[in-house]
């Protein structure tokens, strides 16, 4: 087994800690997490390539894999299984149920949101803070939320690939022109982490913050 020491395995609602434990250790979740990490590192490669940056390797940035299972009840149907957010880093790969819906994007030019209904054997890819950054507003974060839809246990699958290791995020030169201004200042991700956690804003308004 090839370890891949950039990722953070972590089980949210998982139950018990020898649960969680016993998870984390499964051989079948490591290979999972392996599996999802090329696939991340492949799909950012062709994003970072439709921007005009080829041969950008980010192999080696940091990841978290999480498990999410929402113990859904009567009584939550209805109610919100994650508040609407943006993710913080660069990009997401999410394996949605296949069986219970509930994720929602928030549509911007009608303000509203918009269902995301699970499609077997397909992946969800969506941007946040750290990619609209890092494109200099080439790319654009997405305002999510789930909603509880059914009383039924819901599990997702994310991988987030975050940000470069140790440098600083700014956008590269290439794209930043006369016609497109350097839109964000320089920041490191973990101090633009703890802003988004200090100031409550996890909807991505803490990036104006970071306004150039
Ligand atoms: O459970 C889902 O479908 C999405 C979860 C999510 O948005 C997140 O973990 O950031
Ligand atoms: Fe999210």
């Amino acid at each position: 087994m090839v370890e891949i020491p950039a990722i953070d395995l972590r089980l949210a609602g998982a139950g018990s800690a020898e649960e969680t434990a016993r998870l984390r250790d499964a051989e079948t979740v490591k290979a999972y997490a392996e599996r999802m990490h090329e696939l991340i590192v492949d799909v950012a490669g062709k994003v970072a390539a439709s921007l005009g940056l080829d041969g950008r390797s980010f192999q080696d940035w940091p990841c978290q894999f999480r498990m999410n299972r929402y113990n859904y009840t009567q009584d939550s149907v209805g109610s919100p299984g994650v508040q609407v957010h943006t993710d913080s880093g660069f990009l997401t790969v999410l394996q949605e149920d296949e069986c219970v819906g509930g994720l929602e994007v928030l549509a911007p030019a009608a303000g509203e949101f918009v269902p995301v209904d699970p499609l077997p054997g397909s992946f969800v890819v969506n941007i946040g803070d750290v990619g609209q950054a890092g494109s200099n507003g080439r790319l654009h974060n997405v305002k999510h939320r789930v909603q509880c839809v059914a009383a039924v246990p819901r599990v997702s699958i994310a991988m987030f690939l975050l940000a470069p290791k140790h440098d600083t995020e700014s956008a590269p030169e290439e794209l930043v022109d006369d016609g497109h201004p350097r839109r964000f200042r320089e920041f490191k991700y973990d101090d633009y982490r703890r802003l988004r956690l200090s100031t409550g804003e996890r909807a991505g308004e803490a990036l104006a913050r970071l306004a150039a």
